[in-house]
């Protein structure tokens, strides 16, 4: 690869701190690679281990690591002198143990090292464990005391009026959830909301007092939790509240690195960044600063993801240090690269939304343009589905290239359901990737609708339940199933009933890759719990069921590479940051942008700093809403954020083709209509 001449000013540049703002393809992730080892050739008393580089997942911290693995390979190879020689072997032994890492990963590696700390709001003990939902226990074990104390005082709940007890707990849990993730202080929202609280009509200020002693409850009541327990949230609180307060601690980080290094800066969190600024500030032992990002990629904002942070570190490099830029987009074929400037240039900023567009450059200024080979539209009419339709045009493609050239990238992971079925049903392989709804795959509620009959085959509803699962069909008996395997039920673990039920049933020849590799996924979650606490059949059902009902966060599972390498990709647009792909198909893009994220019940006031909320009433059958004073205007002020973060997330789906774009859509979707399938027309 013949680097261009901005590139190299970017790797030669020797500023101490340095921002790269660029766009799409423009070889960020490349450039950060090379100014690392170019960094380390130039000085011999450097190593990858005076480094923090920062990534944003763990897959793309992977793939940085063998891109890096790559380059000092080379090196070495190519070294003449035996002292060079050994030194970059030791750097490529270093890069499992330096500190390549997401910015929790960097957090906790600081807060290891720290150990027992106690101050007004921060207080841990070195021996903390990282608990995803230490919050969840906050939240439950408060809520108990707190009806508890309600019920004792005779006083009642005015939420309870509106809404059963387990929606409640599910608002406070949302509210709460969405101050944390915010990195927003608590305690100055819950002031604000109780100001404001005064200004509501009577029932309306009694639900808001309501919320906010409760979320205050739960807050306090975390804190000592978090003596034990940190949630990844809090790593990065608690590291940067530390920091800030203790000079000694802050001294010892500047002093163990020499250069940081981060990733995709552009979904920075509140306290990512104002840490970043207190590690690299002015002082001699600070380290350097290179970071690299793309404002029209920020896509994670419900995450945390905060872009006024982001514009605020612009300026402070601006002032401290330098910010360059790439322009030209090495990923996309040219006409591709014009057809998606093309698109953002018909984008105006008006008062739903905005994107600040700057366009890409192609790597060949070619004088004729044809997006017929670029771009694709596949219409359906109201009724046709848009898996079959898809299923029926990639087949037809797969007569002359690989599966391995597609993708599919989807809005939201349910949104795979209709496709993944089709394309089961057509003989299409595909695998899923790092969807987190196995649990809400056909395949394994089946799984459980089997098992269920299995406990209790004279329930008629069962047997019609599992009789139409993909276990059964012409040839597979369920009634033969049940008499081949009754007399083991005692005895088997749930794993070896699974795989009796794979064996006999044969599944195997009859399903897609990802749907057995989830099945197998199945069995070896039921192995491990099995081995944990020794469950039953009828546990393992109940555990199952309410794993399925909950619709908990879990991976499919991985396809094994070596069974097949080549299968069509489905994927979240969010989870194809920083990848690319041949061709990139988007289905469903004549769907509103989503109505729960612009009218969520619960939402904060960017103005006010108060919390809102819009509660239907459970019981009416009319729809009958309840709003908070500042809800509406709260929406006003989200909706423009989320209207241009989706933006945001097309531009993101669009610049991850290199050949070619594929539109799925409906041939009568609406003019005004504010979506993907609108936004994308440039006729
Ligand atoms: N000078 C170059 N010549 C040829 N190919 C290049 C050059 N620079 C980068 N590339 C290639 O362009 C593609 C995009 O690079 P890279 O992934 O680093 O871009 P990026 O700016 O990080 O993209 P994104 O922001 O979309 O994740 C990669 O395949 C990379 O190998």
């Amino acid at each position: 690869m013949r680097l261009t001449d901005e590139q190299k000013a970017v790797i030669n540049e020797n500023s101490k701190k340095i921002l790269v703002k660029a766009g799409a393809g423009t070889g960020k992730t490349e450039i950060l690679t090379r100014r690392i080892i170019r960094l380390i050739e130039d000085d011999p008393t450097l190593s990858i281990r005076d480094m923090a580089i920062i990534t944003f997942t763990n897959k793309a911290t992977e793939e940085l690591q063998s891109r890096l693995k790559r380059l000092f390979y080379r090196k070495w190879k190519n070294c003449t002198s035996i002292a060079e020689k050994k030194r970059f072997r030791y750097e490529l032994e270093s890069l499992n143990s330096c500190q390549i890492s997401t910015i929790h990963k960097f957090c906790r590696a600081i807060l290891d090292e720290i150990g027992p700390y106690y101050s007004k709001d921060v207080l841990f003990s070195p021996n903390f464990q990282i608990k995803p939902d230490s919050h969840k226990k906050a939240i439950d074990d408060v809520f108990e005391i707190w009806i508890q104390q309600k019920k004792e005082q005779q006083k009642s709940i005015e939420h309870l009026n509106i809404m059963p007890i387990h929606k409640f707990k599910e608002v406070v849990s949302n509210a709460y959830e969405l101050l944390r993730t915010k990195g927003l202080d608590i305690a100055k929202v819950i002031k604000q909301t109780r100001r404001y609280a005064n200004l509501e009509d009577p029932i309306q200020r009694k639900l808001k007092i309501e919320l906010i002693e409760l979320i205050e409850q739960v807050y306090e009541y975390h804190l000592k939790l978090k003596y034990h327990s940190l949630d990844i949230d809090d790593l990065l609180e608690y590291c940067y509240k530390i920091l800030k307060e203790n000079p000694n601690i802050l001294e010892r980080v500047k002093n163990k690195y020499r250069h940081i290094f981060i990733d995709e800066f552009q979904d920075t969190s509140l306290y990512q960044a104002q840490m970043i600024q207190l590690i690299c500030d002015d002082s001699e032992n600070a380290p350097s600063l290179f970071v690299v990002g793309d404002l029209k990629q920020s896509i994670y904002e419900f995450r945390g993801a905060d872009t006024d942070s982001y514009s605020k570190i612009e300026k402070w490099i601006k002032e401290k240090g330098v910010v360059l830029s790439l322009s030209t987009n090495w990923r996309s074929e040219p006409d591709l690269v014009v057809f998606v400037n093309k698109i953002f240039d018909n984008i105006k900023e008006n008062k739903k939304y905005v994107f600040y567009h700057d366009p890409l450059k192609p790597r060949k200024n070619k004088t004729k343009l044809d997006f017929s080979k670029i771009s694709e539209w596949i219409l359906c009419n109201g009724e046709e589905s848009q898996a079959k339709k898809v299923a029926e045009w990639l087949k037809n493609e797969l007569k002359h290239k690989d599966a391995n050239n597609f993708c599919l990238l989807f809005r939201k992971n349910f949104e795979m359901r209709s496709f993944i079925e089709e394309f089961t049903k057509q003989g299409i392989q595909f695998r899923v990737v790092g969807s987190g709804d196995f649990f809400n795959q056909k395949e394994i509620i089946d799984s459980l609708k089997i098992i269920q009959y299995l406990k209790s085959p004279y329930l008629k509803q069962y047997f019609v339940e599992a009789i139409n699962t993909i276990f059964i069909d012409k040839e597979t008996d369920l009634q033969n199933l049940y008499e081949k395997i009754h007399s083991h039920l005692d005895t088997f673990t749930p794993a070896q009933t699974l795989d009796f039920i794979y064996k006999f049933t044969k599944i195997r020849e009859r399903s897609s890759t990802q749907v057995y590799a989830n099945l197998i996924k199945l069995k070896q979650l039921a192995r491990k719990l099995s081995f944990n606490e020794n469950i039953t059949l009828y546990q393992f059902a109940e555990w199952l069921s309410a794993m399925v009902q909950a619709g908990k966060d879990e991976p499919q599972a991985d396809v094994p590479k070596q069974e097949s390498n080549n299968y069509v990709t489905f994927m979240t647009i969010h989870k194809a940051k920083g990848l690319e792909f041949p061709v990139v198909i988007l289905p469903n893009l004549d769907q509103s942008i989503s109505q729960q994220a612009l009218n969520p019940e619960i939402l904060y006031h960017r103005d006010k700093g108060t919390l809102e909320f819009s509660y239907e009433k459970y019981y009416s059958q009319a729809g009958w809403r309840i709003l908070s004073r500042g809800y509406d205007e709260a929406v006003s002020l989200n909706q423009y954020h989320t209207y241009s973060e989706e933006l945001r997330v097309l531009y993101v789906a669009l610049t991850r083709a290199k050949e070619k774009l594929v539109f799925v859509g409906n041939e009568r979707c609406p003019k005004d209509k504010i979506c993907y399938q609108n936004w994308i027309r440039i006729d």
